[in-house]
């Protein structure tokens, strides 16, 4: 919690410029990250991977420009890498600093090449978010980290120019875009004070520093994510660097990505057998066709595991699906295998899954446990597993999300992705893993899918998580407690502008904060908060964070459409930026249901919950609240629309003993890597709302209420764990 002691931690300035910032390195290796990534095009921009989540997006989004670029560490020594480059008839013609969860003055701080913003190198540069501040930092400029996050969609204002020609009238990095740009914003770090030589081109709606250039250097910086979905017209942006300002032609194009993938996986698989891993979804259907397609089906084996964790009759319908595919499909029942299963963590066993609380140790146990299970069953079909490679669904922000060193050097563990454990890097290291949709984003597997000749409903099945339920359910022994007093008397006042508890500055700080984020206090609106005791998983400024989650309620309104929905939004939207141990904001619905008894402003604060495990009563309680979801989205229209509703068990029983509560998460994105809630009465109606609620209520057995997330990506995840 920073609102009472903003943390500034730049060091002093010494000089104007850090040119001799101990940042930099002379002569990193040539170091490449990803063979794949090497190409062979007249021109290529250099992407520095600086640890962002993002960084391999911004790859894709060069790429649809028709453009060639390359992913390499930050250090990598540039006179060299473009020496090389020309040697092959390629010429770099600009380079891409991503962004990163480290602060430029932090002890981790990425370190880079000397020649980076050098005279020799030359080159146009965008700096973005970490790159930015870094471009700042070094030289001369502050950074500093501020009280006030920005996290989510915002509104930058892009400055005019002094010049008299109408055509520059704004940066040449904005032009034929709107004053006014909605943008992604996920940072802690801020610009406070422009380094000399550089000037400020946009700012954002909270007041900061959010774009800067220096024209004669060909120097820019943007503080936002211009390649996330979420910033409008982000594609525009690049396209301005591009072409425009590093004068790239434009003349790049992709292979085929079914004829690349097919070349793939034949180098690899040559005539051995290949041991396809389906769940059913979307990923592993395609990359189930794909290597029949390669390696024909006499040499495919399909194999499903039911791990316990599964929806409502999941794995009945994955056989289903598969049979379209003429594939040999087997099916095993290893749940007790799992619900059993340990794993080993930087050289210690963990306890039993059905015993682990902690999201990240059930996460590895699971992946794991696949790998284990799938090996067993090699050897049951008397196979000898090195005869055998495995092939898995994944893509790339399984990869990005894991941290794995395949997509970079320096990015944070958001969460382990099943398919991405210690084991499973450990056979992939043996050269013994196939995973052709590893360079690949979830609308561009949907693409394949299509042009695969699968059926629309199979294509746009919703993503299910490998491991299932067991990250969709909150366990606990305790409650998390962690400075939950001052927290909740934050929002107490940050909401209703009513409390005891906290001193006269930090109100006028709150005061002053909601002002500068247009999120004033509604003083006739009947909206309250309450701090609820438990973690959820969320992604800020590129770093993970696992912090409380918020709930608003409204004991008074009874019917959803008569909720204030954008006034909740923007609180939403507002309070993680203030209270930074707050990354999740879900809304209480009070229905004339079941719960009409169980009022939350009764109970408040709350500062227990049920203990909870992966226990088969509440794995069974949750599969009968998913099961109802599921239906209602077939009901009304949904599947499509809504890319992604996971429903989470969460342990709090609001005052009813051994209860626990349900939360939905309706959640809009196309690549999962950014992304925004549903918002009630245009995204959802009111009337599939109230189903969905009412018949959790009335039919789930020991569910006290159901909670509505209001929280895009960033701050929170699509998952909660
Ligand atoms: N129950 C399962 N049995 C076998 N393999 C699985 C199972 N669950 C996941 N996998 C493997 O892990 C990969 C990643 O899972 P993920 O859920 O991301 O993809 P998917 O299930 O294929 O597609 P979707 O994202 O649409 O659910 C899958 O493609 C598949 O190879
Ligand atoms: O197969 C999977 N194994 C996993 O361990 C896993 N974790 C998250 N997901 C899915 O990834 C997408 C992004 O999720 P998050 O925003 O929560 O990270 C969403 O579609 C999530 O459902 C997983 N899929
Ligand atoms: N996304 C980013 O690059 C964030 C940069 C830095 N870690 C911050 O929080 O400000
Ligand atoms: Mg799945």
């Amino acid at each position: 919690m920073t609102i009472t002691s903003p943390v500034i931690k730049t060091p002093p300035l010494n000089s104007e410029s850090r040119l001799e910032s101990n940042l930099i390195v002379s002569g990193g290796d040539i170091e490449i990250i990803n063979e794949k990534d090497i190409v062979n095009a007249s021109e290529v921009i250099v992407i520095l991977d600086a640890g962002s989540q993002y960084s391999k997006v911004i790859d894709r989004r060069v790429r649809e420009l028709n453009v060639a670029s390359e992913i390499h560490p930050c250090n990598i020594n540039l006179l060299e890498l473009i020496s090389i480059k020309s040697k092959s008839g390629s010429k770099v013609k600009g380079i891409i600093i991503s962004g990163g969860p480290e602060s430029v003055y932090g002890e981790n701080a990425p370190k880079f090449d000397e020649n980076l913003f050098s005279e020799k190198l030359n080159l146009p540069i965008l700096g973005i978010c970490y790159g930015m501040q870094l471009m700042n930092f070094i030289f001369g400029g502050k950074v500093e980290s501020n009280s006030q996050r920005e996290d989510g969609v915002h509104n930058i204002q892009i400055l005019q120019t002094n010049s008299n020609d109408t055509d520059n009238k704004v940066s040449k990095l904005f032009k034929g875009l709107n004053e006014f740009e909605q943008v992604l914003l996920t940072h802690g770090d801020s610009v406070t004070e422009v380094a000399k030589g550089f000037k400020t081109i946009c700012t954002s709606d909270d007041g900061i520093v959010s774009g800067i250039e220096n024209v004669d250097r060909n120097l820019y910086g943007v503080q936002f994510h211009p390649e996330v979905d979420l910033t409008t017209n982000g594609k525009k942006m690049f396209s301005n660097f591009l072409l425009n300002i590093c004068g790239c032609s434009g003349d790049f194009t992709l292979n085929d990505r079914e004829k690349q993938a097919i070349t793939y996986i034949k180098s690899i698989v040559a005539d051995k057998k290949v041991l396809v891993l389906v769940s059913g979804g979307v990923d592993s259907t395609v990359c189930a066709a794909l290597i029949s397609k390669a390696v024909g089906p006499n040499n495919v084996i399909a194999l499903h595991i039911d791990n316990g964790f599964m929806r409502k009759d999941e794995s009945f319908n994955v056989e289903k699906a598969l049979s379209v595919l003429g594939l040999h499909l087997i099916v095993v029942d290893a749940s007790e295998t799992f619900y059993n299963s340990t794993t080993t963590i930087k050289g210690h066993l963990t306890g039993l899954l059905k015993e682990t609380t902690s999201p990240e140790e059930r996460r590895k146990i699971i992946g794991d446990t696949f790998m284990r299970v799938a090996e067993s069953e090699v050897k049951k079909l008397g196979l000898q597993p090195e005869d055998v490679y495995l092939a898995q669904g994944t893509l790339r922000p399984d990869l990005i999300e894991s941290s794995s060193k395949t997509v970079s050097g320096v990015a944070d563990v958001i969460k382990t992705h099943h398919n991405d454990t210690e084991l499973v890097r450990l056979l992939r290291d043996s050269g013994r893993v196939v995973e052709p949709l590893k360079d690949y984003h979830k609308d561009e597997v949907r693409e394949l899918g299509k042009s695969l000749g699968l059926s629309d409903s199979l294509v746009w099945r919703q993503p299910f998580p490998g491991p299932g339920l067991a990250i969709r359910i909150i366990c606990a022994d305790e409650p998390y407690l962690l400075n939950y007093d001052f927290t909740n008397n934050v929002v107490q006042y940050l909401v209703t502008g009513e409390t005891n508890e906290l001193n006269l500055e930090t109100k006028e700080k709150i005061d002053k904060q909601l002002l500068e984020m247009k999120c004033p206090r509604q003083n006739k609106i009947t909206i309250k908060p309450v701090l609820l005791p438990i973690q959820t998983v969320g992604v800020q400024g590129d770093g993970r964070t696992y912090s409380y989650l918020l709930g608003l309620y409204d004991d008074e309104s009874t019917s959803t459409d008569s909720i204030p929905w954008s006034y909740i939004f923007n609180l939403a939207r507002t309070i993680p930026k203030i209270c930074h141990n707050i990354n999740r904001v879900v809304f209480i619905f009070s229905q004339n249901g079941q719960d009409k008894n169980i009022n939350v402003s009764n109970k408040s604060p709350i500062k227990h919950i049920t203990p909870t495990r992966l226990t088969p009563d509440v794995i069974k309680q949750l599969q009968h609240a998913d099961s109802i979801v599921s239906e209602k989205l077939y009901k009304y229209n949904l599947i499509k629309s809504l890319s992604q509703v996971p429903v989470v068990s969460l342990p709090i029983d609001f005052g009813v003993k051994g209860n626990r509560s349900i939360a939905i998460r309706t959640f809009i994105t196309n690549d999962f890597m950014t992304g925004v809630p549903a918002i009630p009465g245009k995204d959802i109606s009111f009337e599939c709302l109230n189903d969905i609620t009412n018949n959790i209520l009335t039919s789930v057995n020991g569910i006290s209420k159901v909670l509505f997330d209001c929280t895009s990506k960033p701050p929170g995840t699509t998952e909660f764990l």
